[in-house]
């Protein structure tokens, strides 16, 4: 049924499971009216603490926030900023749902060595690391780096 990889290693199938099927819970709270496409998404952090999350769109369109990112900024929002994996749950027939670029980078924001667990319908899934999903990445240490003088 899954896909293993290293990244699925620290937690057990079980756990595995729960998340994934919380993301398929939280699918049904989308928001979606423009799209009609409804995406769901279950964040556990370090703690232990799963926030989800759903794709909440706007009639105004490029306002609209990807489920994954609504996951994200609510745990953000209260405190919790290590990550343990995150599932991502889509309703195309037999696919996996990847993360778009906008949400790929908001992972990176909090290190590239956390799992993303890409979901089909089937709750089947398929393990990744944002390095994986984000590579050749961007992020906050690349601001602190030397630069060069004179520009
Ligand atoms: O991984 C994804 C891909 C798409 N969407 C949302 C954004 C938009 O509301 C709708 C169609 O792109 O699906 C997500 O939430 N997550
Ligand atoms: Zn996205």
């Amino acid at each position: 049924m899954a896909e293993k990889s290293a990244a699925s290693a620290s937690l057990s199938d079980e756990q595995i499971q729960e998340l994934v099927a919380k993301s398929h819970q939280a699918k049904k709270k989308a928001y979606a009216p423009y799209s009609n496409f409804h995406v769901g998404a279950a964040l556990l952090t370090e703690d232990g603490i799963t926030f989800t999350g759903c794709n909440v769109e706007n009639a105004a369109y490029p306002v609209s926030c990807c489920a994954e990112r609504t996951a994200i900024f609510k745990a953000v929002s209260e405190g919790y900023k290590a990550f343990r994996a995150i599932a991502i749950a889509g309703e195309v027939e037999n696919e996996f749902l990847a993360p778009c670029g906008s949400c790929r980078q908001v992972m990176r924001e909090f290190g590239t060595d956390w799992t993303v667990y890409l979901t089909k319908p089937d709750l089947s899934y398929r393990a990744m690391t944002v390095g994986e999903l984000l590579p050749c990445h961007f992020g906050p240490e690349d601001l602190n780096k030397p630069k060069v003088k004179g520009q």
